[in-house]
């Protein structure tokens, strides 16, 4: 089976993002790319990193109506992204144009509870209920709109996997046992979220920011 680990690349430069991926390359599947590599270094940066060779997680988390999303989707052709992120909350009729806009071989993934919330900060945006129902519901709504999955965190990803059987399910918030939880919320180890379903695992700063990224990304692998 094939390495589901995709490293986030979230520094801001490129000739650091570089040095990570080939650093880290023989022991992770996948490079992913969000918001703060995007906004920095845009197609080029893209680019630049895909000489690394491995698959490529565009993180864009888009939502805005289907019709921009749709544009969106198109101007990223060009660069061929194994998976894109888009926002569940974004609604249906987003989620279907996002998905009829993108490239055959790309998977489209729906955002539906960020792994930095928790229960709390979901009823002040107004949403009753447990972070369970919510990624649920949303999941439902993303399986119907077409897409090829969603991304929630490893307390979940097992409830979904049960009812969406072929989704394919992306899992960040993942943390070894013992380490930095930092900004997220409902976290589980690598190992957990994989034996639960997950599809890709997505780590960042347990490898990003570890002494030697290296031995980070193989540690991890031997958990799995
Ligand atoms: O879409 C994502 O990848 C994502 C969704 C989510 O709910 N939570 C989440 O942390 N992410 C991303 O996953 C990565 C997690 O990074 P670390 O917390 O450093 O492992 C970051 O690049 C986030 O942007």
């Amino acid at each position: 089976m094939s390495n589901p680990v995709y490293v986030a690349i979230d520094v801001p430069r490129l000739d650091a993002a570089k040095v990570l991926a080939e650093k880290v390359k023989g022991h992770v599947g996948g490079v992913k790319l969000g918001l703060e590599f995007f906004c920095a270094h845009g197609h080029h940066g893209v680019m630049e990193l895909a000489h690394v060779g491995l698959p490529i997680f565009l993180d864009l988390k888009l939502h805005d109506i289907p019709n921009t999303v749709a544009g969106a989707m198109q101007a990223i052709h060009v660069l061929e992204p194994a998976i894109v992120t888009v926002h569940a909350s974004g609604g249906r009729a987003m989620m279907e144009d996002a998905k009829a806009a993108a490239g055959e071989n790309t998977k489209i993934v729906a955002v539906t509870m960020l792994t930095s919330l928790d229960e709390n900060d979901l009823s002040r945006t107004g949403v009753a209920g447990s972070a369970h129902d919510q990624v649920m519901r949303l999941a439902e709504l993303a399986e119907a709109a077409g897409l090829d999955g969603i991304v929630c965190s490893g307390q979940e990803v097992g409830s979904v996997h049960k009812q969406w059987k072929n989704g394919f399910f992306v899992v960040p918030g993942l943390r070894p046992a013992g380490s930095n939880v930092g900004d997220q919320k409902r976290v589980v180890t690598p190992r957990q979220a994989r034996d639960d379903g997950a599809s890709v695992l997505v780590i960042g700063r347990p490898i990003s920011k570890a002494e030697d990224p290296l031995a980070a990304a193989r540690a991890i692998e031997a958990t799995l």
